[in-house]
């Protein structure tokens, strides 16, 4: 299985880099960045988005008949997001459409391989910066071939902490997204900042440059590859109240270490979205 997963997970940086000269050519074309909506006026898709993703998906299908998707933009147009125990790629396309609509230069194709459920491999391509992150299971995190390490603070005072406001405008859940910043700027923390992609800032995490990330209202494409980044990287991943993280409950906090994460979950002002899966939280 070792050569196996290694061959995929070879597979999954080839057409990860591929996708990304997609994404930076389209970059350079207005009409490639044409805005259409999904759940709200500012859940942001463009035909890039879906055309990434359908090259993905053919690539792979390609070298991998037997396998399955779950892909952000496929699941937008109606297929059903479901993990089961069969080897499924889990794919951004595009994290970070409102970054790439507005040249805001943090954009990353995001790809997790998911065997029994569990996440095996992941891989981000921060395409702007050309950044590529990966990470398989028991072998650690890497970004460009260089190993990575997160931050070895345990002092939340002395932290950044990331976090992103999404795209979900209702005042109730508005209120919460500040209920928590407020308090988390309030601790004090030394900052706050979001790169404005989930898998980036989960890569932030993994790369030391930021202590932890925690959002309410992110979806499993967001933070599959990113969650086995952090963790081969040293981090932990936790549930914004505490418990285990369930990748499909749509809260995450990904930290460097126990302490904090405990420590900023203290803080956050919880609230549960429907899960990807539909399942009843
Ligand atoms: O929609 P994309 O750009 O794939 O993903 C983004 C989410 O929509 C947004 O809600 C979230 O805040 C952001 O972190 C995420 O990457
Ligand atoms: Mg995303
Ligand atoms: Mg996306």
């Amino acid at each position: 299985m070792d050569d196996v997963l290694q061959n995929i997970m070879d597979h999954a940086v080839a057409v990860a880099r591929e996708a990304g000269q997609v994404v930076r050519e389209a970059l350079c074309d207005e009409k490639q960045r044409d805005v259409m909506t999904k759940s709200s006026t500012v859940d942001l898709v463009t035909q890039t988005d879906q055309r990434v993703e359908h090259l993905i998906i053919q690539s792979v299908k390609k070298k991998f008949p037997t396998h399955r998707f779950i892909g952000e933009e496929s699941v937008a147009a109606g297929e059903a997001c479901v993990l089961t125990d069969d080897p499924t790629w889990i794919i951004d396309p595009i994290d970070g459409t409102t970054n790439f609509v507005h040249s805001f230069p943090f954009v990353a194709v995001s790809i997790g391989f998911s065997v029994d459920k569990k996440i095996q491999f992941g891989v981000v391509y921060s395409c702007l910066e050309d950044k590529m992150f990966t990470a398989r299971r028991g072998k650690g995190a890497f970004c460009n071939g260089e190993p990575l390490q997160v931050s070895d603070q345990e002092d939340v005072r002395r932290s950044i902490i990331a976090t992103e406001f999404g795209s979900n405008r209702e005042t109730e859940t508005v209120e919460k997204i500040f209920s928590s910043l407020r308090n988390i700027l309030n601790i004090p923390v030394h900052g706050v900042r979001g790169a404005g992609t989930a898998a980036v800032n989960m890569c932030l995490v993994a790369s030391g440059c930021v202590e932890a990330y925690y959002e309410v209202g992110v979806h499993v494409w967001d933070v599959a590859a990113g969650s086995v980044i952090v963790e081969e990287a040293g981090g932990v991943l936790m549930d914004v109240e505490g418990g285990p993280v369930d990748l499909m409950s749509r809260r995450i906090v990904a930290a460097n270490n126990g302490t904090v994460a405990h420590r900023i979950v203290k803080e956050i002002d919880a609230f549960s979205p429907t899960r990807d899966d539909g399942r009843d939280q």
